[in-house]
């Protein structure tokens, strides 16, 4: 067996030992101004380039000793297994537009696909003028670049599908169409995966919608959950329940934020960057609240366990209660409104920390990161121009998969 950390994270700033990252591919290339918006991408990415960005954001992770995995790495390695592959092929040919004709042609085809090939064709997808077979009124009536097996573009963002609290790994529940099939495959890695079995999982992606984005490991047992988009208050009460059974946190703070495209997700207005300092877009900094949901007996059934709900309280001050320090410092970027609503939409408040006072984060955003140096945070700045056309930082690009617990005394 290898030699990996122990596999799980109970913090956001705790050393990051290993990461999952998925490096752009042909599932970009899948872009066109015609489906861009359904895809959740602003624009269309010269694909080169963002490889290029996500190489240098890799070495630099590796750099600071980070174990960096790749998901398609991890994919192919599992479907090596025939069960595992047959599960990929069953739950990716599932989609009733595909009519019987064509999925029993496209199982066939898979299942002779070596288990790279079968990555590329579950990630990048299948187009039905790529189909040489299956002959039917769906091959006939459909567009010639209709997606049979739709492509994956917003796999970049691994943070999303699946999110490791303590040692418990969330496979989560996404709640875009275009995203949904991502957690099939996160879930089948943490199943089956040899580096994997028997890690014990919760959530799932036929529960409630909860996205990774939205979950922040605040502090050893405290983890705060945004509502809004993407993650459901129901996502949240299940998590929640969860959680508070296993033991793995005693406060789980539920964080309405608008529910847009610029704030998708909590990590796009505030991500921690020390053990006691977040930093967090100001324009939502004064109007953040927070409900503390807390469970008075977690050894109750863990469906019918009850949770307390705390009326809302600013942000802060309930993190910081939770937290049982005295303030959550909040890195105030004192940017202008407009310039902070421009850096917030190009993820600069989407840190990826990989040790307490250590942050990587987009060079493009210079006000931000020159007040996170301010407040004594160390920048490693990365080029993002067309990694961020999908909308997401490097926190969005990054599973953390084992941190260093943090010292009682940070
Ligand atoms: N955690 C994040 O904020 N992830 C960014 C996800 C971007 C992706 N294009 C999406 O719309 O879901």
């Amino acid at each position: 067996m290898a030699n990996h950390p122990t596999h799980g994270a109970d913090s956001e700033v705790g050393r990051l030992q290993t990461v999952m990252l998925h490096r752009p591919g042909d599932e970009l290339k899948r872009l066109t101004p015609r489906n861009n918006d359904k895809l959740l991408f602003d624009g269309i990415p010269w694909v080169a380039r963002a490889q290029e960005e996500h190489d240098a954001f890799a070495d630099a992770l590796r750099g600071r000793d980070v174990e960096v995995l790749y998901l398609t790495e991890l994919l192919t390695e599992t479907l090596e297994q025939e069960p595992a592959r047959n599960h990929a092929i069953t739950t990716a040919l599932s989609g009733l537009h595909l009519g019987d004709t064509m999925r029993t042609y496209l199982a066939h085809a898979l299942r002779d696909a070596t288990p790279a090939e079968l990555t590329a064709y579950l990630t990048a997808g299948i187009r039905n003028d790529e189909v040489r077979g299956g002959h039917g009124l769906v091959t006939s009536l459909l567009h010639e670049h209709d997606f049979l097996i739709d492509p994956l573009p917003n796999l970049l963002f691994t943070r999303d599908s699946s999110v490791w609290v303590r040692d418990r790994v969330a496979v989560t529940s996404l709640a875009m169409p275009a995203r949904r099939r991502e957690t099939q495959l996160t879930e089948l890695i943490y199943t089956e995966h040899p580096r994997f079995v028997g890690t014990r999982k919760i959530h799932g992606w036929h529960h409630e919608h909860v996205e990774g984005g939205d979950v922040l490991l605040l502090a050893p047992g405290v983890i705060a959950v945004g509502v809004g988009e993407r993650t459901t208050p129901a996502g949240v009460e299940r998590l929640a329940r969860q959680v508070f059974h296993a033991r793995l946190a005693h406060t789980v703070l539920a964080v309405p934020i608008a529910q847009e495209r610029a704030t998708m997700h909590l990590d796009t207005v505030a991500t921690m960057v020390d053990v006691d300092k977040i930093v967090m877009y100001p324009n939502v900094a004064d109007s953040l609240r927070a409900y503390a949901v807390t469970a008075p007996d977690p050894d109750q059934a863990e469906d019918t366990l009850t949770l307390h709900v705390a009326d809302a309280e600013p942000f802060l001050v309930a993190a910081a209660k939770a937290m049982e320090i005295d303030t959550l410092h909040q890195i105030d970027t004192g940017l202008d409104p407009v310039t902070a609503e421009r850096e917030q939409w190009d993820d600069g408040n989407n840190t990826l920390a990989i040790a307490p006072r250590v942050a990587v984060a987009y060079e493009r955003n210079d006000g931000t990161n020159d007040r996170l140096e301010e407040a004594g945070i160390e920048v490693v700045r990365i080029a993002g121009s067309e990694l961020g056309s999908g909308r997401g930082g490097p926190r969005c690009m990054s599973c953390p998969v084992a941190r260093e617990p943090l010292p009682s005394e940070a």
